[in-house]
């Protein structure tokens, strides 16, 4: 009897290694009101928040995808972007991560400007692993073709996402595209692209999927250490899945 039902318990635990998904890591980091925590709720939850606040140290949401047949989790870790709210927590959003999402305005050049500091403290914290990182334009729904000018063309986007070896993508948190498009000028140059948010989290998906040995994730949400948190309830941890 006992040797049974030992068996059929570590049946149980096997078949359990064999359910569990793979938890990743993913920093979404960018300046200020650029839309990080718009556009995770948009990645995690499908919709665009009701109300929002400047995120003050790091909010966390989860999404669970099937990748080829294997389920796997991303954390998206939704960092505060004013340096205020920040300054304690840097060292904690860079260890063990797996993958960063570059963020900045479209409709914001001083967005985009600001992302060669954003690499430097990436740099500097990440201790040189080899971590996937994409470059996220967000607000795609307030490109105005008559002002391109002062807005960050997809050619800049492209070449800077090719110079530091990233994916790059363009969205709208706010008025996310139902398929991918593009827009260009006379001269035939592309001014921008439209990418749905679920092609974002299926490529940082797909390509943390085929990493051979990921780090456990961090342990932030078992209490590891304190998170400064909004006041809002919405903005607490949680999962869609
Ligand atoms: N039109 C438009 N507005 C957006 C979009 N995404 C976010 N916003 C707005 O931009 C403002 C800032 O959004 P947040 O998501 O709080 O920005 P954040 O980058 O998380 O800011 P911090 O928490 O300060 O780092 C809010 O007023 C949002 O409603 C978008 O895709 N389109």
């Amino acid at each position: 009897m006992e040797s049974s039902f030992e068996f059929s318990n570590s049946l149980g635990s096997v078949s359990s290694l064999l359910t569990r998904c793979r938890t990743f890591k993913v920093l979404v980091i960018g300046d200020s009101a650029v839309g990080k925590t718009c556009l995770t709720h948009r990645l995690c939850a499908g919709e665009f928040p009701s109300r929002v606040e400047a995120t003050i140290g790091v909010d966390f949401r989860e999404r669970q995808l099937d990748i080829h047949g294997e389920k796997i989790k991303l954390q998206l870790w939704d960092t505060a972007g004013q340096e205020r709210f920040r300054k304690s927590m840097v060292q904690h959003y860079y260890r063990n991560v797996h993958a960063v999402l570059f963020v900045y305005d479209v409709t914001c050049p001083a967005s985009f400007c600001s992302l060669t500091a954003w690499i430097e403290e990436f740099r500097q914290n990440s201790l040189g692993q080899e971590i996937p990182r994409f470059l996220v334009g967000n607000k795609s729904d307030l490109r105005d073709p008559s002002r391109t000018d002062s807005q960050v063309s997809q050619e800049q986007a492209t070449s800077f996402a090719k110079a530091h070896g990233m994916m790059c993508f363009e969205t709208s948190a706010k008025n996310p595209p139902n398929k991918c498009g593009s827009g260009r000028r006379g001269d035939g140059e592309v001014l921008y692209q439209q990418d749905k948010v679920e092609d974002i989290v299926v490529a940082v998906g797909a390509k943390l999927k085929r990493q051979k040995k990921p780090a456990a994730a961090n342990t932030s949400t078992n209490g590891s250490f304190k998170v400064l948190n909004k006041k809002r309830p919405e903005k607490e941890l949680w999962t869609c899945c």
